[in-house]
């Protein structure tokens, strides 16, 4: 068989995934890419897991209200059809679909399209939240984004989940989660009522008590576990 020669005029796929923590923006680049794209002529699809309904039931909306319409699927096979012919593939909250994600994506990338693939690489205990490691790793490029640590500022790598309850899936925004640093995340405690952003420390604990004090439990809510 002939080698194939890149000629440079063939329509030639890839795959870009944008990574981070809740809050850190990956909703904000996908859109900002896609509407780039638009502007550029190409055909888009934007996709979002039906689970993710809490903004709009079918639009992909940022935490900070940026929206673009997309269209909702309850698994990753029917993206190869709904895909059509479009240039340019978006798929938002990735970790919600399975590992079946990953050769989703590759069979639309091998047609030729532009896939870029927005999702959570962590989960609320810090571990690998598939499929966003293994789309990391077959990515051609890779996108880690950082939100702010609502405690202390730092750029933020986790999602603190701070209700209790739920598995490993817990749809949810600013109620249930607070993006941290890697210092300030703690990946057993769920903290059960969240803190004022950016609060200043607690004052020095009592030495006469052998208990934290009522205050400090209130100042604190991790002294309540
Ligand atoms: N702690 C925070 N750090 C960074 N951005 C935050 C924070 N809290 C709220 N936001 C808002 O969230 C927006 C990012 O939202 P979004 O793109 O939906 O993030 P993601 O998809 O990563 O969860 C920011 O532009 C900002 O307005
Ligand atoms: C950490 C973590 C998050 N989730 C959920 C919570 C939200 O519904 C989405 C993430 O949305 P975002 O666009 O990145 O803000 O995922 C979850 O189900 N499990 C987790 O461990
Ligand atoms: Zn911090």
């Amino acid at each position: 068989m002939e080698p194939h020669i890149y000629t440079g005029d063939e329509r030639r796929g890839w795959v870009e995934v944008v990574c981070g923590s809740m809050f850190s923006g990956k909703t904000e680049e996908l859109l900002r890419r896609l509407k780039r794209a638009r502007i550029a002529r190409q055909k888009v699809a934007l996709f979002k897991p039906a689970l993710d309904t809490r903004y709009h039931e079918s639009d992909v909306v940022s935490h900070d209200a940026t929206a673009m319409p997309s269209e909702v699927v309850h698994s990753a096979e029917p993206m190869l059809l709904l895909a059509g012919d479009a240039d340019v593939v978006g798929i938002d909250e990735a970790q919600f679909f399975g590992v079946e994600l990953v050769d989703v994506v590759e069979g639309l990338a091998r047609e030729g399209r532009r896939v870029i693939v927005a999702g959570l690489d962590q989960d609320y205990l810090g571990r690998p939240f598939e499929p966003v490691p293994q789309l990391m790793a077959v990515a051609e490029h890779v996108t880690k984004l950082h939100a702010v640590c609502v405690r202390c500022g730092a750029p933020a790598n986790h999602s603190q989940r701070i209700v209790a309850g739920g598995g490993r899936v817990l749809v949810g925004e600013a109620e249930a989660y607070e993006p941290r640093c890697r210092r300030c995340f703690k990946a057993e405690a769920v903290v059960a009522t969240p803190v004022a952003p950016l609060a200043p420390p607690a004052p020095p604990p009592d030495p006469e008590a052998t208990e934290p004090s009522a205050s400090a439990r209130a100042s604190d809510p991790t002294l309540a576990l």
